[in-house]
């Protein structure tokens, strides 16, 4: 199958108001909370699934890669507030499947959504630089507006991708209570000084927001399917809610488990709407019908 090119189509859907200011020295949290108010809560995920290039009658390799990641781009950056490609699908496909991101991120930036890739790195300090300098820093063909990273060597381990994200206005999403039945072995797990390893990493967060007007731009996965949870969520950043959608996290979900928090939930759905294509104006449908719908989470 050919690629086909990802500019406007002339029968493309207007496209929703601007959800970044390109160029402004403005911080991610705040480019975040313009967004979410200018086109909604719900993030998008374009994760070519070898499963959705079958339903969406295309190869699993890179033909079929790019033409599914484009066409969803084109349908779904100009109405989202946030694209988050996820990273692993594109790498399984090598340097040719990192090219194919590239482009994703580039549109997607280019229609107006902030980009956030889904990469949970973390490692050693000098590590995390060296990933800080690949996503965050925009001299890097792969920078965008921000990552996900992993506190499992320590909260303190990620401080070069927190330093490098406020020089350069990006952000950092840092796991803390994941959308899968086997996060909780780690996450809830008690600290010897009282509390659980997810409610440090929220306290972090929550140090490194302090003050930030009008949000943060360090923010905590936190999953729509977790259920109950006595965790403070309110660390005045983002609030990423994967497990919406296809892993069954609903609306109703995302207001019990957030509360006050809810204005700053940025709720992500991939399959759940990537099954809507390969028709662009469905898939650009259902994310407004999402978005209609998350509105509750509104204040
Ligand atoms: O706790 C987490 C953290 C990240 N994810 C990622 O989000 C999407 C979910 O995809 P769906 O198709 O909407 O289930 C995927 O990229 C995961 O790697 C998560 O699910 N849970």
């Amino acid at each position: 199958m050919t690629p086909q090119p990802t500019g406007p189509r002339p029968d493309a859907a207007p496209r929703e108001p601007e959800a970044t200011s390109p160029g402004a020295r403005t911080p991610f949290g705040t480019r975040l909370h313009a967004a979410l108010a200018a086109r909604g809560p719900l993030c998008a995920g374009i994760d070519p699934h070898a499963g959705l290039l079958h339903e969406w009658g295309l190869a699993d390799d890179v033909a079929g890669l790019e033409r599914f990641a484009l066409t969803a781009v084109e349908a779904l950056a100009p109405v989202v507030s946030v694209v988050k490609p996820q990273s692993a699908f594109y790498e399984r496909f090598g340097s040719r499947g990192v090219a194919v991101l590239e482009r994703v991120v580039a549109a997607s930036r280019a229609a107006g959504a902030l980009v956030l890739l889904d990469v949970k790195r973390g490692d050693i300090g000098s590590t995390s630089q060296a990933y800080a300098d690949a996503y965050l820093d925009p001299a890097s063909p792969l920078a965008c507006d921000a990552i996900t990273a992993s506190p499992y060597l320590g909260f303190g381990s990620l401080d070069p991708m927190f330093d490098t994200a406020r020089r350069h206005d990006a952000g950092v999403i840092v796991l803390a209570l994941t959308s899968n039945k086997e996060g909780p072995e780690v996450q809830h797990a008690r600290l010897e000084g009282g509390g659980t390893v997810a409610g440090r990493v929220l306290d972090h967060l929550r140090e490194l927001n302090a003050g930030a007007e009008p949000l943060g731009s360090f923010g905590a996965v936190v999953g729509a399917t977790i259920g109950e949870t006595s965790e403070r969520l309110d660390v005045n950043g983002p609030l990423l809610a994967p497990g919406y959608g296809a892993q069954g996290g609903t609306v109703e979900d995302l207001r019990r488990i957030f509360g006050v928090a809810s204005g700053a939930v940025l709720a992500s759905s991939s399959r759940g709407l990537l099954r809507a294509g390969p028709d662009p104006r469905a898939l650009a449908d259902a994310a407004r019908r999402a978005n209609d719908e998350l509105a509750a989470l509104r204040p």
